[in-house]
């Protein structure tokens, strides 16, 4: 039995670092709380362990780390192996020259495996007022339910960070796009159903967030709701100040929005007919299942 216990094992000559605690260096080492208890899972031993996880209204899921039950999971040890520094491969991308590319031995598959899903993006796209967030809540919720790691990159949300300094002329909603695309990427490199809600008016720019991923992995969701009904609804007031005159370039209104020619899932609503949010999201649920994302 092949039990470790306390610190980290030294790397390269390097002294263990005793700063390393918590939840993330308890996972490396294959401790992992339960209940109060630490419990162990064992490399290689055909054991699996129950976690405790996805809360909700009292229900519980119990699963099992899949990646401590695979016999063909082993840790390297070697430095070359752990570092990736034996693939070097200079090459340039926009203004960075003689880049590496730093490749580690876990992979987007073994996070997979350990989640039971696969990483990709849904980009939910539309007007303003069109229901986009609320729909990324609701299947954010949807999926949490089934025991499935999702995260939601908000276009309002994220421009109060990351995108802060950005406005909203065409090339800044180009930057802004791309920007989340590519935090999108490495969220679905992480194995995380990344769930992407922005107006992103532009079909150029979401074709080349398209031209990111894997074919597949890119889920465009169309939220087809004809600009009155939007207008009507106008939760932010800002349809009205456009109208105004008092927002400029405000889509739909005195900047264009391109309705994706071809995208994976329609979700259309009209003045008559309204689907409710949960609905929509369960149609996005089924395309996953189909396409077998809800598994690894
Ligand atoms: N000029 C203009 N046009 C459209 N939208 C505007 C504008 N100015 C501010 N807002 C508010 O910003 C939110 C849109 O941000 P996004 O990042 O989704 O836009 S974009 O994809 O870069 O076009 C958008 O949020 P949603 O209503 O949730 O879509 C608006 O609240
Ligand atoms: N399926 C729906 N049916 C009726 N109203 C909705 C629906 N989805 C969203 N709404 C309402 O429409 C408004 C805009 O929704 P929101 O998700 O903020 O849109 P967006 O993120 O596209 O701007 C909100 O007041 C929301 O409650």
């Amino acid at each position: 039995m092949n039990v470790v216990r306390g610190a980290r094992p030294s790397i390269c000559g390097l002294p263990p670092r005793d700063t390393e605690s918590g939840p993330a260096a308890a996972a490396k080492l294959g401790f992992v709380k339960v209940n109060g208890s630490n419990a162990i899972g064992l490399e290689g031993s055909g054991k699996s362990l129950g976690l405790r996880g996805g809360v909700d209204g009292g229900s519980r899921f119990v699963r099992s780390i899949k990646a401590m039950e695979d016999p063909t999971v082993s840790f390297r040890t070697d430095c070359a192996a752990i570092s990736g520094t034996n693939l070097r491969q200079m090459s340039t991308a926009g203004n960075s020259t003689n880049i590496v590319w730093h490749k580690c031995t876990v992979d987007k598959q073994d996070r997979e495996r350990l989640l039971q899903q696969k990483g990709c993006v849904i980009w939910i796209t539309g007007l303003s007022g069109s229901g986009k967030s609320t729909v990324a809540c609701a299947l954010s919720q949807g999926l949490h339910l089934r025991g499935k790691l999702t995260y939601i990159l908000d276009g309002d949300n994220v421009r109060h960070g990351l995108n802060r300094d950005l406005g909203f002329n065409a090339e800044d909603r180009a930057e802004n796009i791309r920007r989340i695309a590519e935090v999108a990427k490495l969220f679905a490199d992480a194995g995380i159903i990344c769930i992407a809600s922005l107006i992103s008016p532009y079909r150029k720019d979401r074709d080349a967030c398209r031209a990111l991923f894997p074919e597949g992995d890119f889920i465009e969701v169309f939220m087809d709701v004809p600009l009155n009904v939007c207008e009507n609804r106008d939760p932010k007031g800002l349809y009205k100040l456009a109208r105004a005159g008092k927002i400029k370039g405000f889509t739909g209104v005195d900047d264009p929005y391109e309705p994706p020619l071809k995208c994976e899932i329609v979700l259309q609503q009209t003045e008559r007919d309204c689907v409710s949010p949960s609905n929509m999201a369960e149609t996005v649920i089924s395309y996953l299942e189909e396409k077998g994302y809800l598994q690894a």
